[in-house]
């Protein structure tokens, strides 16, 4: 679905409106080299940075300061596991998005710190999962609890990827599967493949995202599957661009709408789940040339991000027309675009500072605390967002115009059928008049809105039946209230009748011309707004207050360990190696191995770092799928046991009851007193009884553990899944780069060298033709083995061109 979304909401009735400051907490990454220059003190919040006079040079040449405070919300160390992350930092803010009020978090640290992990999770365990599928598990729980009760609630997730100041829409065609370009893995795409998300601001100051798709999750499962495929087109999308200019912001969106039962008010709120890109300086990143202008102008949306902030705190402080008059420069980048609402907005927002804890982050580490102080500082008035549902409206409307048409039928004497009724239909009837009577809290009147009783048509007899139930009834109620209650049945009212009833028939006919007048202003309302919503406004646009935000992904040259970076693909691909490719574990693959891509992609795997965490998960899922195979075990021996059970307690029972019963006889012949068959239990049946309790007790929990397996079991299947993707992918990546090499290789090499080369290697290029199982994945490169290799040439020629675009945009294009 089409849509877009949008930001803030105005025209909405608010609610509860309240000005918070912006909760901030820190995480430090675990590592085995921590530096020891700071400490935390979880009670009070308080981080204290103590850099010994010799480390000094790491906080810059002419820094003179040693010792740095700074304050938090909350603090989580390197042992803090992330279900306490999640309580504390999403759990208020997944119960504020529940409550109507919009909410964001966002994760903001140099490269490498933690901020996915945070965010989204660790690719290895389940126990790793972050705050997103955490979330969205709570919400569906909550969901599914308020629909049981009667109530209504949806859900909708956007997904959306700020890269060089432009928005793109990850989750593009996701509901169909997705359509990949030849060669890439199936529903994944090249970023710039992805649809380009638009950001306007309209007269009030909301921010629309225009063109990006929102999906209706009905269940847990499906939100997750949304979350995985725009994780997956971020990692495909990572594989294929430029290694170091891969940074970007990421902005998970879930959109809720919340209507209790019968009530005609429907809450709207967002919850925004930010990763932003690494806040690291730019020297840091090491890069030079077109790559350093990249990282300067991705490096210049945070600074935008840091200029808001400090304008915002300006605002703050002053008084009034100052402070109206303080500009805040929300336009300066997409991404504070985005995030209007959650700064300083209509928003209730956390941000999760990550710091890395070795010596050589400590400036960095400083500067995110510092960021986050200033952030801190930040109020925003968040409120709830109600709107009344003018589709409810209507429909009461409608039904007091049928009302009022049945009584000025009634009063035009034009009313149904004045047969008499008989004793079924006059008890049904006084039924249906007696309930509309209760209906409401006790000793209070029918609420005015209650539905008026159907008398199953308009009739005398069935209107004076009605009234006669309701005379009872309040002659039943007025009982202990002395004589002289109830008004004579008859007599007076039949003489007035006539001249008041013409003059109720036109107050009647008035109201009704009223009454289809407001409808029709009505109908007309809610088809503009579903107009404006289609023509691009915002699908989101319903939704008061949406924002978004981004999260980011940063290529860093990969530390050790770690997990191959593309960036290391594609450099191992440009490897000096007179004898072939260098794979990521940097072995080489002979240049004639490249003519069987299989056996290519099998020495890849062979070489790929991450492969020991795709071992490690199939190995989780095989222990979880051997766990849920014990469990069901397990439920059905105490099932059938159960089952066993009752049958001996039963028997035994009977038997009681014959022996109470043969004694009861013998009893009555020599006059002792008798048992009587609910005697107290023998011995074994009570032993059968606790038998029975303990097995459905086991029962139980085997077969909730078997619930929980089941949610694992999924998420895990998808960690897999995505892994498998990625490792596919930056396969792709690597192959057609080696292949690139080698053409070059070649046609650089001297006249008797290419005709040794010639020989063999006409076929590697076809060979390499994409199949419709496993094209290139990686762009030019698929190109590449498309056709031979005279295309080959062209892809160099692509490559060539390509760096001289990069060099004349100062990186604005991107593979
Ligand atoms: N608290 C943690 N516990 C265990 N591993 C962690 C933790 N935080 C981060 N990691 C691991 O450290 C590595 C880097 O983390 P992550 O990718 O989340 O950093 P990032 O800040 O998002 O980096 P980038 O800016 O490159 O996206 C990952 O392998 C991640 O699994």
């Amino acid at each position: 679905m089409a849509a877009s979304a949008a930001a803030a909401g105005d025209g909405a009735p608010k609610s509860g409106e309240r000005s918070d400051h912006i909760r901030v907490f820190l995480r430090v990454r675990p590592t085995r080299r921590p530096s020891g220059f700071f400490g935390l003190d979880e009670e009070s919040g308080s981080v204290r940075f103590d850099v010994p006079p010799d480390a000094a040079g790491l906080m810059g040449p002419n820094n003179t300061r040693s010792q740095y405070d700074f304050r938090f919300d909350g603090l989580f160390g390197m042992t803090a596991r992330q279900e306490d992350v999640f309580e504390r930092v999403a759990g208020p803010a997944v119960a504020n998005a529940l409550a109507g009020y919009n909410a964001t978090i966002f994760a903001y640290g140099q490269t490498g710190s933690g901020k996915t992990f945070t965010i989204t999770g660790g690719p290895q365990r389940y126990e790793d999962r972050g705050i997103i599928p955490r979330a969205l598990q709570r919400i569906f729980q909550q969901c599914d609890a308020s629909r049981k009760a009667g109530g209504q609630a949806t859900v909708w997730i956007s997904y959306l990827e700020v890269y060089n100041e432009v928005g793109y829409d990850l989750l593009e065609d996701s509901a169909t599967g997705g359509h990949s370009r030849a060669g890439t893995v199936p529903g994944t795409k090249a970023l710039e493949e992805l649809p380009r998300v638009t950001v306007r601001e309209d007269e009030y100051g909301n921010v629309h995202l225009g063109n990006l798709s929102l999906h209706r999750a009905e269940s847990e499962e499906e939100a997750l599957n949304l979350l995985f495929q725009g994780d997956t087109n971020r990692a495909i999308c990572e594989t294929a661009m430029n290694p170091v200019s891969s940074r970007s912001h990421c902005v998970f969106t879930i959109s809720l709408e919340q209507r209790e039962e019968g009530s005609p008010v429907v809450r709207r709120s967002k919850l925004h789940l930010v990763d932003l890109a690494g806040s690291e300086r730019v020297h840091k990143t090491g890069a030079t040339g077109s790559l350093f202008r990249e990282a300067t102008h991705i490096n210049s949306s945070l600074l935008a991000l840091r200029r808001v902030i400090d304008s915002l705190h300006e605002r703050s402080v002053r008084r009034g027309a100052a402070r109206q008059h303080t500009h805040v420069p929300y336009r300066d980048s997409t991404i504070t675009s985005v995030l209007r609402d959650s700064l300083g907005g209509n928003c209730k927002t956390a941000v999760v500072a990550t710091v890395s804890g070795e010596a050589s982050n400590t400036d960095e580490s400083i500067s995110t605390c510092r960021f986050a102080q200033g952030v801190a500082r930040i109020r925003n008035e968040a409120c709830v967002n109600l709107e009344t549902d003018p589709a409810v409206l209507v429909a009461r409307l409608k039904e007091q115009v049928r009302l009022l048409q049945i009584e000025k039928d009634y009063a035009a004497g034009e009313a149904g059928s004045e047969a008499e009724i008989d004793e079924e239909e006059r008890a049904r009837v006084a039924a249906q008049a007696v309930a509309w009577a209760k209906a409401g809290p006790e000793d209070a009147r029918p609420p005015e809105d209650a539905p008026m009783p159907d008398l199953g048509g308009l009739s005398l007899p069935r209107i004076r039946e009605g009234f006669r139930a309701l005379r009872e009834l309040a002659r039943a109620a007025a009982a202990g209230a002395a004589a002289g209650g109830g008004g004579g049945g008859d007599s007076k009212a039949g003489a007035a009748a006539s001249a008041e009833a013409v003059a109720e028939l036109r107050d009647m006919k008035h109201t009704l011309a009223q009454r289809n007048h407001e409808i029709a202003a009505l109908v007309s309302i809610a088809r503009d707004l579903r107009e404006k919503l289609r023509a691009g406004g915002g699908g989101g646009g319903a939704h008061p207050g949406a924002s978004g935000a981004g999260g980011h992904s940063e290529r860093r040259p990969a530390a050790p360990g770690e997990a191959f970076a593309p960036a290391a693909a594609a450099a191992a691909a440009h490897a000096d190696a007179d004898a072939g490719a260098r794979l990521p574990s940097g072995e080489t693959l002979p240049w004639q191995l490249l003519d069987d891509r299989d056996a290519s992609r099998d020495r890849f795997k062979a070489a790929y770092p991450r492969r020991q965490q795709l071992r490690d998960l199939k190995q989780a899922l095989a222990d979880k799928y051997a766990e849920a195979k014990q469990g069901a075990g397990l439920i059905n021996r105490a099932r059938g046991r159960v089952v066993e059970l009752k049958a001996a307690v039963e028997e035994l029972r009977v038997r009681r009851a014959m022996q109470a019963l043969a004694d009861s006889e013998a009893a009555g012949s020599d006059g002792t007193p008798a048992a009587t068959a609910d005697s107290a239990p023998s011995e074994a049946e009570t032993g059968l009884l606790v038998e029975m309790e303990e097995q459905q007790k086991r029962y139980t929990s085997a077969f909730a553990r078997l619930r929980e397996l089941k949610g694992e079991i999924e998420y895990t299947r998808k960690l897999l899944e995505a892994g498998s993707v990625r490792m596919q992918s930056e396969f792709e990546a690597w192959f057609a780069q080696a292949l690139l090499e080698r053409r070059t290789r070649l046609t650089s090499a001297t006249t008797p060298r290419r005709h040794e080369h010639a020989a063999g290697m006409a076929a590697p290029d076809r060979a390499f033709a994409p199949s419709a199982t496993g094209g290139a994945g990686a762009g030019a490169g698929a190109q590449a083995g498309a056709g031979g290799g005279g295309e080959t040439d062209d892809v160099a020629r692509f490559y060539a061109a390509r760096d001289q675009l990069l060099k004349l945009t100062g990186g604005g294009a991107r593979r």
